[in-house]
């Protein structure tokens, strides 16, 4: 049995990790929210992983509030960086695996092909400035199967995310304006899930290593709303506009789509559509 830590537990990662970990007998999960283990506080995780002979720390915590964090920058980088580098210098004093998760918003979004993961970073914003110090950080302190997988448009009907925020608005209004000049790919949380269950065992690198991750595809906000809507049969009109007719101070990648060869080739996994995997995510609706 693998003993493995999952932090921030009651986000939407966490929560996708919890519902897949049945099928993966093998390991022995730890689901730690913030109140149980605040990853700000590295005594506390140290004595946790020391005490539960933890093997794999995967790391679903992080500030995520990407307005907000444009006015929250020390709280972000609180736990989107220093945070970080205590989970990194932890993990390589007792030999643990570090999962860490990081996003496509440490890209300028100026790209016209998909980013490979060594692609030059440039966050338009507070909250990918400190994902991308926090993947600095964990570089700089290397210990040694740590990776960093960059992940993009995160979504599942657990929290907040633009799945379940769109499924809101279509029951309380007519018409929804949804930016179309910004494109990427969706991503399932399960999906991701699944993936990082699936790799712990092949994970073998000396060096920090990054990955892209996300469904297959690409698809502008707004067309993604539009599907939303098709398989969920919402009669709500969407409108596409333009980014800068969005009342938000944010600057978002135009462009973050993520190249996943990488992944793919190295732990021979297959990646669902992001319209495919859409519909087993919605279709759980009827189910509930
Ligand atoms: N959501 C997205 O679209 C994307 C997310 N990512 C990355 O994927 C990872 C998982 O994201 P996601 O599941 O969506 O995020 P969520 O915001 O859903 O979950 C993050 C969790 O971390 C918790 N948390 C915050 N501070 C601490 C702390 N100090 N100690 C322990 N837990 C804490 C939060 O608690 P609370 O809410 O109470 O503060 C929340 O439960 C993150 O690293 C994120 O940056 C990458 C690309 C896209
Ligand atoms: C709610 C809403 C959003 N939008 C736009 C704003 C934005 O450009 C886009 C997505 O909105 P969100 O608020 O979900 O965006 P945002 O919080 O920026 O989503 C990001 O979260 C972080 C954590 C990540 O790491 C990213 O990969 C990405 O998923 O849709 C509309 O156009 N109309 C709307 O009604």
């Amino acid at each position: 049995m693998t003993n493995i830590l999952i932090t921030g537990s009651k986000g939407q990662l966490g929560f996708a990790l919890q519902n897949v970990e049945q099928n993966y007998p093998k390991f022995n999960c730890y689901f730690a929210d913030k109140n149980q283990l605040d990853i700000t506080k590295p005594n506390t995780i140290e004595e946790f992983i020391t005490t539960n002979n933890i093997k794999v720390i995967i790391n679903c915590a992080a500030y995520t509030n990407v307005d907000k964090a444009e006015d929250n920058e020390g709280l972000a980088t609180e736990i989107n960086k220093v945070a970080v580098e205590n989970l990194a210098l932890i993990s390589k004093k007792h030999n643990v695996t570090l999962i860490h998760i990081s996003s496509d918003y440490v890209f300028d979004g100026t790209s016209e092909k998909p980013y490979l993961e060594t692609d030059i970073t440039n966050p338009q914003n507070k909250y990918g400035f400190t994902k991308l110090k926090g993947e600095e950080a964990l570089q700089k302190i290397n210990p040694a199967n740590a990776l960093i997988i960059r992940t993009s448009w995160l979504y599942s009907l657990h929290g907040n995310n633009f799945v379940n925020t769109m499924l809101r608005l279509f029951k309380n209004n007519k018409t929804v304006k949804v930016v179309s000049d910004q494109k990427g790919s969706p991503t399932n949380a399960t999906d991701l899930a699944n993936v990082l269950f699936t790799i712990i065992p092949h994970i073998n690198n000396k060096n920090v290593e990054i990955y892209h991750y996300s469904n297959k595809g690409i698809c502008s906000w707004f067309e993604f709303a539009q599907e939303i809507a098709n398989i969920t049969k919402s009669e709500c009109n969407i409108v596409p506009i333009s980014s800068k007719d969005f009342n938000s101070k944010v600057k978002r990648p135009k462009y973050s789509l993520l190249n996943t060869e990488k992944m793919q080739q190295t732990f021979h996994i297959e990646i669902l559509s992001w319209q495919d995997s859409l519909k087993q995510c919605l279709n759980k609706i009827n189910k509930l």
